[in-house]
């Protein structure tokens, strides 16, 4: 919310709004609970969401069949895409689901968030296996960049993937960036190398995707769009595979969408511009000395327990930098990035 004071007239709007549409609300759930009652909806399935816009969903079924427009009950909130649910719908006369009311949500498994307006996190999407990082020979990343993502990450607790894109841009031999990459292996990150300039350019990355959900993030020009485009050939993929008869008055928004990857089996991808946009919050001291994971097996050693690893004697990180068992650059970024949270 801005600043900017309302006038009374427009407190006493908002307010009337607001009102309106809990009254609707509520007496949408009290219509809802004579049509279960009466039966009027089908038996319980299981689903996916694959986009929501406030209190409408689309589910996906899991047993068959295009996408459902759905509504929620009243005592279920905060849904994001991603969520599996169970769901029940309503038949016309000639037998095809038009519509659905959500019952129930699955546990999650990973939920990624992302500050609001306001600053607070909000989820918004959920059931995500991987964080596809992806970088470019081309605009030329910067290492500590890549530490700050894979910091974001970890503190996500969903498993980050660096993707090299532009991999023809490469000079002979690989240059700089595969041994910049080859470091982030022997950390156990998955590397994947790909080119949307070649046919077959993608078989790497398609072959991580399978079998999972994932999300793409990177700074701008890495190639997101371009890779994706390439992923979703099709326009009606990329709108989603919405029945007819649900898409009507469908709203288009900048919501997260999940969508079926063609070309690999089992693949799942969820993209929003937002989504996009991860790894540029905030994160405190811990979540960034934790995201660093060759630290972990040194953290708790440190001769004081308020240990800051700067100068202090008995500091188990610095020590483990004077072994080489922290690379020193990475030692330096995490440095960086601690002096800039301050
Ligand atoms: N040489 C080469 N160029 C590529 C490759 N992939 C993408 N590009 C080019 O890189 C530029 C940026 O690509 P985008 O797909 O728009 O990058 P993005 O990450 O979506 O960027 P934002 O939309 O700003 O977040 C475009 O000019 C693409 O044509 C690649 O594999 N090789
Ligand atoms: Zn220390």
């Amino acid at each position: 919310m801005s600043k900017r004071k309302l006038s009374r007239q427009q407190r006493w709007r908002v307010e009337k709004i607001q009102a309106e549409r809990a009254e609707r609300a509520a007496r949408k759930d009290e219509q809802d609970s004579e049509k279960l009652a009466a039966g009027e909806y089908g038996p319980e399935r299981t689903g996916r969401v694959v986009a929501h816009f406030g209190r409408t969903l689309e589910v996906r079924p899991d047993d068959d069949g295009g996408a459902v427009r759905c509504h929620l009950r009243a005592n279920l909130e905060g849904l994001v895409t991603g969520d599996r649910v169970v769901w029940r719908g309503r038949e016309d006369v000639e037998g095809r689901t038009v519509e659905g009311v959500v019952v129930a949500r699955g546990e999650r498994e990973s939920v990624l968030e992302r500050p609001d307006a306001r600053g607070q996190l909000k989820p918004v999407a959920a059931n995500i296996d991987q964080l596809l990082i992806v970088f470019a020979v081309e605009p030329e990343p910067h290492p500590n960049l890549i530490d700050r993502y894979l910091v974001a990450a970890e503190a996500t607790g969903i498993p980050p993937v660096l993707v090299l894109n532009k991999v023809d841009l490469l000079p002979e031999g690989g240059g700089e960036l595969r041994l910049l990459l080859k470091r982030y292996a022997a950390l156990g990150y998955p590397v994947v190398a790909t080119t949307t300039e070649r046919e077959d350019g993608l078989s790497a990355l398609l072959a991580r995707l399978a079998g999972r959900t994932s999300v793409f993030v990177g700074q701008s020009g890495v190639g997101k769009s371009s890779l994706i485009d390439r992923l979703l050939p099709d326009e009606e993929l990329r709108i989603g595979a919405l029945s007819k008869e649900s898409r009507k008055g469908t709203h288009t928004t900048t919501t997260a969408r999940l969508y079926r990857l063609p070309e690999a089996e089992g693949a799942e991808l969820i993209d929003s511009p937002g989504i996009r946009e991860f790894g540029l919050t905030h994160l405190d001291e811990r979540q960034v000395t934790e995201g660093f994971i060759e630290f972990r097996p040194h953290l708790g050693h440190c001769r004081f327990r308020d240990c800051r690893h700067r100068h202090e004697p008995g500091c188990a990180l610095l020590e483990a930098v004077e072994r080489d068992e922290i690379h020193p650059e990475r030692f330096a970024s995490y440095r960086r990035i601690l002096d800039s949270l301050a």
